[in-house]
């Protein structure tokens, strides 16, 4: 460790839950040593599954060692991390700070740690299956190795995005952060129509996850927008048609559109709420 900056690759964690193990997951998976890694966690089940899982080490609370940490990932809800922050601050001087929590804006952050090395990001839960997609926001203090750091471990967990303006983290979480789960909400319906058909839950499953892998995939491989591969399954007068003339009746795309403008909503109140400048 030099006197400005730490360069080891150790990794601390602030929170270990959900998003913090979906990128640990990731680490380890791409050949991190789990000795490299510590998580501060203060709930005793969540350490147990933590060292079970992944073999890191954990302690309960913020202690000296943080300081072997060249970079740190705040995983905590946007409602603790000032409080997390100013625990924590004192350990952490000279690392370099990546936040996945939802809303609370970088100059919350940098006010609270003391320090403007801070890198937002926003990621999302398939980061467990390396299949992640995370938009990330550097503070003008941010050195071009601090962002070849910050790469290095969110790369692990799938796709990265650099964003220019920090607001549109706002929107990344309402689209991609939060997405996950309208996708399996929608999963959930195609399963409750099919088991209500006289499907088997097993058969429902298979055939509902399937679609929506095999139709990420047949968008992704496509050069066409998704409007002519919607217009591909839909027959003049068939099925296809009669479902999604009952969606349109039925308002789906603008209420969908309309919950995720809720979802960027929440993400600005959640930095205005449990942010400070
Ligand atoms: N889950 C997601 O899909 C997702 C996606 C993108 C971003 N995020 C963001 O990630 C952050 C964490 O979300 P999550 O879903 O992992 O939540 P979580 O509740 O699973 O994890 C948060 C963890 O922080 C711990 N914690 C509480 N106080 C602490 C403290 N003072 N110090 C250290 N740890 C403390 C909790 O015990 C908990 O295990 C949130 O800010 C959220 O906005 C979540
Ligand atoms: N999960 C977090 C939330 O719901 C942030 C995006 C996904 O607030």
């Amino acid at each position: 460790m030099t006197s400005s900056s730490s360069t080891s690759d150790h990794i601390a964690f602030i929170g270990g839950g959900n998003m913090a193990s979906a990128i640990i997951g990731g680490l380890l998976k791409q050949g991190t040593a789990a000795g490299h890694i510590q998580v501060v966690e203060p709930f005793e089940e969540q350490r147990s599954k933590l060292k079970k899982q992944f073999g890191v080490q954990t302690s309960e609370g913020p202690s000296a060692q943080l300081a072997s940490a060249a970079l740190v990932v705040w995983a905590v809800k946007p409602q603790t991390f000032k409080e997390a922050a100013l625990q924590t601050r004192f350990h952490t001087k000279h690392a370099l700070h990546l936040s996945v929590a939802a809303g609370i804006r970088s100059d919350s952050i940098a006010h609270w740690l003391g320090t403007e090395r801070v890198v937002r990001s926003m990621p999302n839960t398939p980061a467990l299956v390396g299949q992640g997609m995370t938009a990330l926001f550097a503070r003008s203090a941010v050195t071009a190795a601090d962002r070849l750091a910050v790469e290095r471990v969110i790369k692990t967990t799938g796709e990265y995005v650099w964003l220019d303006e920090e607001t549109h983290l706002d929107a990344v979480t309402a689209i991609s952060g939060s997405g996950p789960a309208y996708v399996f909400y929608f999963i959930e319906a195609m399963i409750d129509a099919g088991t209500g058909m006289g499907l088997s839950r097993e058969q429902a499953h298979k055939l509902a996850v399937g679609t929506f892998v095999g139709s990420s995939a047949l968008a992704r491989a496509s050069d066409e927008p998704p409007e002519i591969l919607r217009a591909r399954v839909t027959s003049k007068g068939g099925t296809t048609y009669a479902a999604l003339t009952s969606m349109e009746q039925d308002h789906v795309k603008l209420l969908f559109i309309r919950a995720m403008h809720a979802a960027k909503q929440r993400a600005r109140e959640l930095g205005d709420e449990f942010g400070s400048a």
